[in-house]
């Protein structure tokens, strides 16, 4: 049986345990207690192992000593405070990476082109609006104002990722309510829909989310196979990576925007790539 076929509820509780550490044999002999037919607790014997290879093969390898150690990064502009690290899924939450006015300028600038946000169709490959990102967005091109620039430039040498492996910088907008339901920012290579987007700058490998104000309730960004739950928090940047050259992909790094449950959310989000990224538009 397909993992993809279970029970949502069942996907969390074995990612949960294979993350624990818990042996095959007493996770199917759970199943058993809890009254799951034999051939379900058999079939799931493959998912587990799947899942823990996966596992394995995860993206980034822990740097030992870290180069988050001293709690902070001074960029050519800004001196960044390195707030948390973790490794699984690999994260960083960063203080003070833009300062309130930019913030501001950047919701200011985004504002005339908000759009309703899309996501690709993992079969298609089309995107297209869709219940699980109820956001409105808007894209920059690189360097598209001196902001953008400065930021870009300021993330680059934050991460230690070539400004021309990101893509354009989005902001996004989460009305009351809005919600960006969890999912994965790579490209599953086993759907046909991510051929196009992979021959673009290859696999994504890591996000940045930036908090762009302090949100009244709700809007966390949580990942749900962790337990992982982040507050926004004006000016703050959560970094986390999930691929490797070899093709590892790391699955912990599932996440989501949850609900707005009074105020708005404003975020800046830049996706980077294992390659150089090509714009759809611009080619270049
Ligand atoms: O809004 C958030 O907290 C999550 C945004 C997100 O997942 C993304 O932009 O890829
Ligand atoms: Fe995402």
């Amino acid at each position: 049986m397909l993992f993809e076929e279970l029970q949502p509820d069942l996907q969390q509780w074995l990612r949960s345990v294979v993350n624990q550490g818990y042996k095959t044999e007493a996770i199917v002999d759970s199943l058993r207690k809890a009254g799951y037919e034999s051939s379900v607790s058999s079939a799931v014997q493959e998912d587990i192992t799947a899942l823990r290879d996966a596992r394995e093969k995860v993206a980034v390898p822990s740097r030992n000593p870290s180069p988050w150690d001293s709690g902070v990064k001074t960029t050519s502009d800004r001196e960044v405070q390195v707030l948390m690290t973790a490794q699984k899924p690999n994260l960083v939450l960063f203080g003070n990476l833009l300062s309130g006015e930019e913030c501001d300028e950047l919701i200011a600038l985004s504002q005339p082109r908000l759009k309703r946000s899309k996501v690709v169709n993992s079969q298609s490959g089309q995107s297209g609006q869709h219940a699980m990102r109820t956001s409105s967005g808007a894209v920059f091109r690189f360097g598209e104002f001196p902001l953008v620039k400065r930021i870009e430039q300021r993330i680059s040498e934050l991460v230690d990722i070539p400004v021309s492996r990101g893509e354009g910088l989005q902001v996004l907008n989460y009305a009351p309510g809005a919600e960006y339901k969890p999912h994965h920012d790579y490209f599953d290579p086993q759907y046909p829909g991510s051929k196009k987007y992979l021959q673009r700058g290859g696999q994504r490998c890591a996000t940045l989310i930036i908090y762009l104000n302090d949100v009244e309730a709700g809007g966390s960004t949580v990942f749900p196979s962790t337990g992982v739950n982040v507050y926004p928090r004006k000016g703050y940047g959560l970094f986390f990576s999930y691929a490797d050259e070899q093709g590892g992909l790391d699955p912990l790094s599932l996440h989501g925007g949850s609900p707005v449950i009074a105020g708005e959310k404003w975020v800046a989000t830049k996706w980077m790539r294992l390659r150089d990224y090509v714009d759809e538009k611009t080619g270049a």
